[in-house]
Parts: structure tokens; C-alpha cells; sequence
């Protein structure tokens, strides 16, 4: 059994690839959109992608590609307490003045701004599909004097020196990620919480849109932890929603979902998963 995740190997998605299930040969990928094509075109069993980051939001490239692409299911969900750490090589540590890039993810970068800008000069920024990846260039050319941001183990696992361990700009910094596969029924298993995700999309220009979306929970007292628009990428001002459903009787969340049906609103069900919050202090 295969499990594509995001990489090169030293990402943040690829410590829940390796903590997920120890049986999966584990597939590194350059992008999250390789990595969910891997599992569409089914030469993997299951991705592993961050869906969502509590400082800089959904990761859209992993939420649409799911909306615009075949039958998905979420078999699980993993929240990762994220420690962003400022890397150099040796070569630079006593020169930090003469610093000029960082290369790391959009969203790292952004959660480290702050420290960039109150320790650093103006940095030319160069995104990368993943902090690995970064962090992989910087450890290989020792000659450019750059920043890697990520995990602290995986720049001294390539011979970087680590200048601050936890460099984002709020103590609390979270993702979440989703393990899917392609076609198969979430194995739904004991945990403290389990969700459901479905992705909506409404007859054209219908009146009282959000109505139709929230009364059907809402009367049912069903707890939504999550809704979101999204472009539907036809023309400006066009949606479809993503909807966390918080799963506590099943059977309330299925007479939901009729009532939209019955309201000519398009349901693409992600399916009913277990949601973990991961915590390394404990
Ligand atoms: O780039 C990584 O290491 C990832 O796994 C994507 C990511 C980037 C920033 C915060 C959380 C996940």
C-alpha cells in the first residue's frame, strides 16, 4: 500500500505521512496538487495534504483541487502544532547581516514575517512547494546566503544551523491535514472527535443562499465548526461553499443533506472521518 504526501522528505505533511500507518510505503511529492493526481489516477492508496493553517487560513490549491476532482473520501484528520525554525548554513551563522533570501512555503513565510523583517534586511523571498524543499536548497548551496524556515530537525538532519526554534508571529500555530483516498468509505474509528466534510454548490443565483446552506443544520442544533466560499472559478461572484460538520448523531447530518438535495443544491460528501489533535508536549 502506497501514501503520497507532501515533500521532500522533512515536511511538516510528511511527519503525519510517517505517524498515519507504519504498513504505507510513503511517496513523497513535489506539490500537493502531484500528490493528490498520484492518488486521482490511483498509482497510491491514500494522500496525506494540509488542508488549513489557524494564522493564514485554507490551503485553496488542496480544498478546490478535491471541489474540481472525482470521489474523494477524508479517512482521517490530524491537527499538528506547527514550530516554525529560522535555518542557516554554518557557513553564514557569524555573517547573519549579509543574509539576502529566504526560501521556504507561502504560508511559512507568512507566519514568520514579523521575525524576518525585526531581525533581517529586506529579504528576497523565493517560494517553495514545501519547507523541505527550502530547506533542502539552502542546505545545498552553502554558497548563497540564505534563510530555510520549517522543521528544526529536519535543517539539522542537513547540517543547518537553527537561529530560533519558533519564529511565528502567534504561540498558537496549528494545521490540518487530511488523509484521503480515492473511492473507498472512511473506516470510521474510535476518537474524540469525528467530522464530516461536504462541498456545496447552489442552482444559479438563488435568493437567500446562506439560508438554504445553514437553516437545515441549524434547526437541527447540528454544530458546523467550519463553512467557507470558494470561487467556483467561472465567473466573479460565483461560490460553492465547504461545510465541517461536527458528527454527533448521523442521522440528523443525513436529513440535512436530504433538505439541501431537496433544494436543488449539489452535495459532494468528503465522508465521515476521525479528527485527531496531535500533541508532542504531552
Ligand atoms: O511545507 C510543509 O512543510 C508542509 O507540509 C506544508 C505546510 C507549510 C506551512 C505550514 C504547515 C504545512
Amino acid at each position: 500500500m502506497k501514501l503520497a504526501y507532501l515533500g521532500p522528505e522533512g515536511s511538516f505533511t510528511s511527519e503525519i505521512a510517517s505517524l498515519y500507518d507504519q504498513s504505507y510505503q510513503l511517496i513523497p511529492s513535489f506539490s500537493i496538487y502531484d500528490c493528490l493526481e498520484k492518488l486521482n489516477k490511483e498509482e497510491v492508496d491514500l494522500a496525506v495534504v494540509p488542508i488549513e493553517n489557524s494564522i493564514e487560513g485554507s490551503v485553496n490549491q488542496a480544498i478546490d483541487y478535491l471541489y474540481h476532482h472525482s470521489v474523494f473520501h477524508i479517512q482521517a484528520e490530524f491537527i499538528l502544532p506547527i514550530k516554525q525554525a529560522m535555518l542557516v548554513h554554518p557557513n553564514w551563522v557569524k555573517k547573519l547581516e549579509h543574509i539576502e533570501g529566504v526560501r521556504t512555503h507561502p504560508q511559512a513565510f507568512s507566519q514568520v514575517h514579523d521575525y524576518l523583517t525585526s531581525h533581517f534586511r529586506a529579504l528576497t523571498f523565493t517560494p517553495t512547494t514545501s519547507t523541505s524543499e527550502g530547506i533542502k536548497y539552502v542546505s545545498e548551496h552553502p554558497e548563497q546566503a540564505l534563510l530555510g524556515v520549517g522543521l528544526k530537525q529536519t535543517g539539522e538532519n542537513l547540517g543547518l544551523v537553527c537561529l530560533e526554534e519558533d519564529a511565528q508571529k502567534t504561540p498558537s500555530n496549528e494545521t490540518r491535514f487530511w488523509v484521503i483516498s480515492k473511492n473507498k468509505e472512511a473506516k470510521v474509528q474510535l476518537s474524540k472527535t469525528i467530522r464530516q466534510t461536504i462541498m456545496l454548490t447552489l442552482p444559479e443565483d438563488q435568493a437567500g443562499a446562506l439560508h438554504r446552506i445553514l437553516s437545515p443544520f441549524a434547526w437541527r442544533d447540528i454544530n458546523l465548526t467550519k463553512i467557507e466560499s470558494r470561487p467556483l472559478q467561472t465567473e466573479l461572484g460565483n461560490y460553492y461553499f465547504v461545510l465541517d460538520i461536527l458528527v454527533e448523531d448521523a442521522k440528523w447530518i443525513e436529513q440535512a443533506i436530504a433538505e439541501l438535495l431537496y433544494h436543488k443544491i449539489e452535495v459532494k460528501n468528503l465522508g465521515i472521518y476521525s479528527a485527531y489533535r496531535l500533541n508532542f508536549d504531552e
